[in-house]
């Protein structure tokens, strides 16, 4: 995975969530969370089963973000958990064999204590600031995403702030992967959008 769609229902602007991260996947992305944070419990299930539907066909693999349980229902394929959701133990324990799961980290403590856990990915929090999510401790910027690569074992998500005119730098300071809502999903051609990071990348071929 190289580009990783990150879903914000409110950043859409007015467009529909299931053609908007379609169109994102048509234009390279390979993997998808569900980031729901106003919707009800059966709004969020009812969101990740259609949204499953239409990954299947791609092969692109549905990632809930927080919720175990709503991962477990919809029968997605991982779960990611950020230093106040569920600990990784107990997220470890209810998932089934072979589930994804991302832990985001934002302390060199963090870094370390991850190396202990099983996971597929830990993502640096944020790479850079961004107005997506304000409630972050500090940017990791680029040193900090050298030092993770560095010590850390584990696969290195970037989020925050991901924009075509900076991918480059974050895969160059050692990142393996990109994960974006607004340069994408906010953007009038989301496949398009896409497509551009995935091209400024420098990871294409
Ligand atoms: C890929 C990825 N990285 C980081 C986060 C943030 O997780 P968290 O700190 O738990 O914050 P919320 O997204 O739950 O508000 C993420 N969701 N995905
Ligand atoms: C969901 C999320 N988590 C972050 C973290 O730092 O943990 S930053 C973020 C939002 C990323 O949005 P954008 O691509 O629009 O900057
Ligand atoms: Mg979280």
């Amino acid at each position: 995975m190289r580009i990783y769609l990150v879903t914000d229902e409110g950043l859409l602007l007015g467009k529909d969530l299931y053609r908007t991260v379609e169109a994102a996947v048509k234009g390279g992305v390979s993997m998808v969370q569900l980031r729901e944070k106003e919707s009800s419990t059966r709004e969020f299930i009812e969101r990740a089963i259609r949204l499953k539907e239409v990954l299947t066909p791609y092969g692109v693999p549905l990632i809930i973000n927080d919720r175990v349980d709503v991962a477990l229902a919809a029968n997605a394929d991982g779960v990611h958990v950020g230093q106040s959701d569920m600990p990784y133990e107990m997220v470890k324990r209810l998932l089934p064999e072979g589930k994804i799961i991302g832990l985001s980290v934002e302390s060199p403590e963090q870094v370390l204590e991850a190396n202990d856990y099983d996971l597929d990915y830990v993502a640096a929090s944020p790479v850079f600031s961004t107005t997506t999510k304000t409630n972050t401790i500090v940017e990791w910027g680029l040193d900090g995403l050298r030092w993770i690569r560095s010590v850390s074992r584990h696969p290195l998500v970037a989020i925050g702030g991901i924009r075509p005119d900076n991918v480059a730098s974050i895969f160059q300071a050692g990142a393996d992967s990109v994960a974006v809502i607004s340069a994408i999903v906010s953007a009038d051609d989301p496949e398009r959008a896409a497509r551009e990071l995935l091209e400024k990348s420098g990871k294409l071929h």
